[in-house]
């Protein structure tokens, strides 16, 4: 099967294309072409598929071979590759993905996709104690872990985040806590946790343990929801620079929430099955 590999800031995915509709396992697929090992590696899988409401449809399955609705820095990898394998000409996308219809913007350089900015759509921080059996006071509240306790934030950039804020962002605190607090039971479909270093009213610091794919380089959607967060917490301006392992992400939070960042191809081939 061909393939490309791709990555937004580190966050690696393989794209490919199944626009004439063969029956696919995707989950299946994502699990043993994301292996590190035994495959070809990745955080995760993104599907190009024909849409009937909008100009294509992008599915993602991450590396466990869990289906998300959305992803940030996927969705720029996607844009690229298909106004790049001349799929969609088109400078301005309608992305069809299970979280809605995202619109992408390419800014193009010699007919190549440098940077990408994706509308994002709303982040949905109303009813957040219905949808997560949490009492939340203004999307914040209390988790206790047994060594450890977190003042969190949650809401949906069309898939959970869960917000920690820390002056000191440390691997070993991720790997510790990032997966018990990924499965707590007070989120019925998990989350992803982000955490975050606030370093002025106009820059963040985000590292993500990923729901189904760990400690990843950099998240898209955790980068968005990190920032509402931190604006609606009164920590930061609506227009947010994320420092990540790789470089950075601007995101803009008006209403929608605006994110841009670059997309690369890494490789193609042909992955026997
Ligand atoms: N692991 C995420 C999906 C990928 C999101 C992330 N890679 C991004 O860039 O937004 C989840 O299951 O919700």
């Amino acid at each position: 099967m061909y393939f490309a590999k791709m990555h937004g800031l580190g966050n690696d995915f393989i794209v490919i294309n199944n626009l004439d509709g063969r029956n696919i396992d995707y989950s299946n697929l994502a699990r043993k072409i994301c292996d590190r090992h035994f495959g070809i590696g990745a955080d995760g899988l993104l599907v190009v598929e024909k849409s009937k409401i909008a100009d294509i449809k992008m599915l993602i399955f991450n590396s466990d071979g869990s289906q998300a609705e959305m992803c940030g820095n996927g969705i720029r990898c996607f844009a690229k590759y298909v106004f790049e394998k001349e799929i969609l000409k088109k400078e301005k996308m309608i992305i069809e993905t299970l979280a809605g219809i995202m619109v992408a913007e390419l800014k193009i350089n010699n007919s190549l996709v440098n940077f990408v900015k994706i509308n994002m759509g709303k982040p949905q921080i109303n009813n957040i104690e219905s949808i997560f059996n949490l009492k939340v006071d203004n999307l914040n509240y209390e988790i206790n872990l047994n060594e450890k306790k977190f003042i969190a934030s949650t809401l949906l950039m069309g898939v959970p985040h869960t917000i920690i804020y820390t002056e000191d962002i440390k691997d070993d605190d991720i790997l510790i806590f990032g997966p018990q607090i990924e499965k707590l039971d007070f989120y019925p479909y998990k989350t992803n946790v982000n955490f975050v270093k606030v370093i002025s009213n106009k820059k963040i610091k985000v590292k993500t343990w990923e729901r189904g794919a760990g400690l990843t380089l950099a998240c898209g959607t955790g980068s968005c929801a990190s920032v509402v967060a931190a604006y609606l917490n009164g920590l930061t301006n609506n227009l947010v620079e994320v420092e990540l392992e790789a470089g950075s992400l601007f995101i803009e939070y008006n209403d929608d929430v605006y994110m841009e960042g670059p997309a690369e191809f890494i490789c193609e081939g042909n992955f026997f099955e």
